[in-house]
């Protein structure tokens, strides 16, 4: 077992306490103590473990409580109770509340050992299954159900699938289960962004170089070809590819076999390939954009991914499915979202569609007291027809020029769109920079529904450079 695994003890005996630290700290497992219930509520808010073993009668209340209080606030934490000799009415109760199992004193070490064996490994589950769920594309409406039927059919397949959506529906999600239901689920899925490889990298990023074949090429390098062998290659943004890539694609599509830059062979490859773009790939083949002979190769199967506002009755089950997943993440308890919450979601219009939704929950939860988020936590940006004349964004602002308000960045700062630079004497230079650039980002972001090659453009900087800004300032 890792020893990186923690319990926390809650017991009032000390010898009881001892005993139990030096079994499972022979277990490999890290230990903490608490001697009363408000002792073990402070170490809970303050650290993550992995399995509690709690006494049930303590000087200051119940085991039980814990029981109940972990539950709720921690789920996926295993809570074990320990329980008085032959107190079976106590047991049960533990159970009833959601313990995961009892141990009576005098605790037998064996039994001990075999319960706290069990326990880690069923968090484990629970994590993993936690992943699964996360990972899962949700939804009940009449479009997601057909989607999904869709999805299990052409999973079966071997064609090749283009998956047309805005951005932000879920077009990487969807490759990813057609991939994870298929026959080459045990393979690898390779993601790539078209639109976020510079041109003069593009062909040794696909099918890789020999060493030497150009300046910097100092060792053999596989493409994503190769990366994608025996699995998927997942072409997102596909219509951002240039004109000359387009051709040598659809060759290696058609041949089943790539040639590394430098290379005098032919390598065989066997990838399936999946692709999307939120563009209308056909109208960019009427403007010879995009190569006819390509667009038919990659567009055997097509699938379209509706768009969050026309499916507002998954809203409810898509919010809590989310809020979940980040409440667990930040080892909190997940928040319910008050009716004019509700209400308000389902009003909006979602330019970045599920992505949005996400960004727009993980700040209200960031936000909102303990237990209930409401309209107001949600920040929604409001149509630019209907602010208030004392909101702080001014027409005068450089960054408005989309229909939306600017997201107000988080933690909140003084705005510096709507600070003359006289009035900056005092704050430093590079705060007040990063400021006015997080805010451009933003803004940019939420015109371009979240789609960061778009972003990049129109801010005139590359996707690797705003990716590093994104992470500089703590955006993404
Ligand atoms: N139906 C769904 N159920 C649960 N989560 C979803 C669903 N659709 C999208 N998501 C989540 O929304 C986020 C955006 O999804 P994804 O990246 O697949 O969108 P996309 O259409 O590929 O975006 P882009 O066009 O910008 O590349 C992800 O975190 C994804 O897990």
């Amino acid at each position: 077992m890792s020893e990186t695994r923690s319990v926390l003890i809650v017991d009032d005996e000390h010898d009881i306490r001892e005993l139990l630290v030096l079994t499972l700290s022979r277990m490999g497992l890290r230990t903490e103590t608490a001697p009363t219930l408000a002792a073990a509520r402070e170490l809970l808010a303050s650290a993550s473990y992995d399995l509690c073993l709690t006494d049930m009668r303590l000087p200051d209340g119940s085991g039980l409580e814990l029981v109940g209080e972990i539950n709720t606030r921690y789920p996926g934490m295993p809570v074990a109770m320990i329980t008085a000799y032959g107190n079976v009415e106590a047991a049960v109760e533990a159970l009833k509340v959601g313990a995961f199992d009892f141990v009576s004193k005098p605790v037998d070490i064996h039994v001990l050992r075999g319960l706290v064996r069990q326990a880690l490994e069923l968090g484990e589950r629970a994590k993993r299954n936690a992943d699964e769920q996360s990972s899962r594309l949700l939804g009940t409406s009449d479009a997601m159900v057909t989607l999904r039927n869709t999805i299990a059919k052409v999973a079966r397949s071997q064609a090749p699938v283009f998956i047309q959506g805005e951005s932000g529906t879920g077009k990487e999600l969807v490759a990813r289960t057609i991939h994870a239901q298929g026959a080459r689920a045990n393979g690898p899925f390779v993601p790539v962004n078209c639109g976020a490889i510079p041109t003069e990298l593009m062909e040794s990023e696909f099918f890789g170089h020999k060493k030497g074949s150009f300046t910097g090429a100092h060792s053999d390098k596989p493409g994503l070809f190769q990366a994608a062998d025996g699995g998927t290659l997942f072409l997102d943004e596909v219509a951002e590819l240039p004109l000359p890539m387009q051709v040598k694609l659809l060759r290696a599509i058609q041949e089943k076999s790539i040639r590394p830059v430098g290379a005098s062979a032919e390598i065989q490859v066997d990838v399936r390939i999946l692709s999307a773009t939120h563009k209308d790939l056909s109208q960019l083949v009427n403007d010879s954009r995009f190569r006819h002979d390509l667009y038919y190769r990659i567009n055997v199967i097509g699938l379209n991914v509706p768009a969050l506002r026309e499916r507002a009755g998954d809203l409810p089950l898509l919010s809590d499915a989310i809020l979940r997943r980040l409440a667990q993440a930040m080892q909190r308890s997940a928040p319910a979202l008050a009716d004019d919450a509700v209400a308000a979601l389902e009003a909006y219009r979602f330019p970045g569609n599920v992505r949005e939704l996400e960004n727009i929950l993980e700040r209200a939860l960031a936000m909102a007291d303990e237990d209930r988020i409401t309209a107001a936590d949600l920040h929604l940006p409001v149509p630019r027809g209907t602010q208030q004349a004392n909101q702080p964004q001014s027409a005068a602002s450089p960054f408005v020029t989309g229909t939306h308000q600017a997201l107000p960045s988080s933690p909140p700062s003084r705005d510096p769109r709507t600070v003359s630079p006289y009035e900056t004497a005092g704050t430093a230079l590079p705060s007040f920079i990063e400021d006015i650039e997080r805010a451009a980002i933003q803004q940019a972001l939420q015109e371009n529904r979240y789609n960061k090659t778009k972003t990049a453009a129109a801010l005139g900087i590359t996707f690797r450079a705003l990716r590093y800004k994104l992470k500089k300032l703590g955006i993404d």
